[in-house]
């Protein structure tokens, strides 16, 4: 039976999915308070159609940094799609593909950069700058030559983030046969060598994203911007967007849902960045939201991982195709014609207590 919605895939995908790598993909940080607060925060806002606009039907497509997409809702980066398929990454190019939707491929696939664009799909690539730049500007020169439209540099990770149920299930490393196969340098006749361990380095600065965008001509968004000064500094080292994502809830605990931080980000930088959302984005609704208070597209994490292990690429399409056709019919109910109609008059932020008569 087909799912209905992201909700009954990721109970089907939990129910398929061995526990330890269940947990791998739902799990969050500490307690995961953000984690939780990521999907809370949307249900907390309400919406108010508007009505007799006469906008007509919906209209989805977007360009975003320079690529067209049939709708506003990119794939985010997640490692390991071989742990929930095996077809893996393969399997999720080509339903985004066909789709017409963004694939931000993870530096963590389990499948090469070049083996996932034969899709031929729509892919930017996803970034841990690390200290070796020397690995890094070889990266990104085969993140080119692939055919990426842009780079997605991951700003939220100077180390990596305290995952308690991977701890307490002794998940260490990828099994024996997969590894994280854009660590293997290329040789000289493209052949690739033994995969090396992605570094996260407290040492980062904006010099080195100001290091990266002399280096490459490619689009480049930071993923991981919460604050609206570093939103404003950003604009100071040429970048072209912004994702807002506290990582699924992933690194620091307790960082706010990103749809809470979204508006002050909006006000810091104006019409001058696109941004992108992302934090539990499972409902055409959620989307909506996010639209009306400044983003131009969101990006979902986990529901890529649901889809994937229960049907493959299928799965993943199945995924899409939900999302667009809830966005679409979220759309129209509140008299929008497109995202950009999208706007805070929609939204509702609930103040209301009930006052019960005692007498
Ligand atoms: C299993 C898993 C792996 C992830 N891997 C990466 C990654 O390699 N790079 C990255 O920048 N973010 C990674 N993320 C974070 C996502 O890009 C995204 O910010 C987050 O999943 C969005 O939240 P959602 O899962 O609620 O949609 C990962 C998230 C999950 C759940
Ligand atoms: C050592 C590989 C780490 C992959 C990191 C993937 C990621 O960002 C995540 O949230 O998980």
């Amino acid at each position: 039976m087909k799912a209905l919605s992201l909700r009954e895939l990721e109970a089907a995908a939990r129910a398929l999915l061995e526990p330890g790598i269940h947990d791998l993909f739902a799990g969050g940080s500490e307690d995961e308070v953000s984690l939780r607060a990521n999907e809370d925060a949307f249900a907390r806002v309400g919406l108010v159609p508007r009505v007799l606009r006469g906008r007509g039907a919906p209209r989805l497509d977007t360009e975003l940094l320079g690529c067209r997409a049939s709708l506003p809702i990119v794939l985010a980066p997640t490692a390991f799609h071989r742990l929930a398929h095996p077809e893996g990454e393969r399997a999720t190019a080509r339903a985004a593909a066909a789709a017409g939707a963004i694939f931000t491929v993870s530096m963590a696939s389990t499948t090469a950069i070049e083996d996932i664009a034969q899709a031929g799909g729509p892919l930017w690539f996803q970034l841990y700058l690390q200290p070796d730049r020397g690995f890094t500007e070889a990266l990104v020169r085969r993140v080119e030559a692939a055919g990426c439209k842009a780079l997605v540099v991951t700003v939220d990770s100077p180390v990596f983030g305290r995952r308690e149920r991977d701890l307490r299930n002794g998940f260490m490393d990828l099994p024996p046969g997969l590894c994280c196969e854009n660590m293997r340098p290329l040789g000289p006749d493209g052949e690739r060598g033994p995969a090396r361990s992605i570094a996260f380095s407290p040492t980062l600065s904006w010099a080195d994203v100001d290091w990266l965008r002399e280096l490459t001509s490619l689009p480049i968004a930071l993923k991981g911007v919460l604050h609206p000064e570093d939103a404003k500094r950003s604009l100071d080292s040429g970048v072209d967007a912004l994702f807002v994502s506290n990582h699924g809830g992933r690194q620091l605990d307790t960082v706010p849902a990103p749809l809470e931080l979204l508006a002050p980000i909006a006000d810091a930088v104006g019409d001058r960045l696109p941004l992108v959302l992302d934090g539990g984005v499972r409902r055409g609704t959620d989307a909506l939201k996010a639209f009306a208070l400044g983003a131009r597209a969101v990006a979902i994490g986990r529901p890529v991982l649901w889809g994937l292990a229960v049907g493959g690429e299928a799965g993943v399409a199945h995924v899409l195709s939900l999302l667009r056709s809830e966005l679409e019919r979220a759309l129209a109910l509140c008299g929008c014609g497109s995202a950009d109609d999208a706007s805070p008059e929609l939204l509702h932020f609930s103040r209301w207590e009930p006052r019960w008569r005692t007498s």
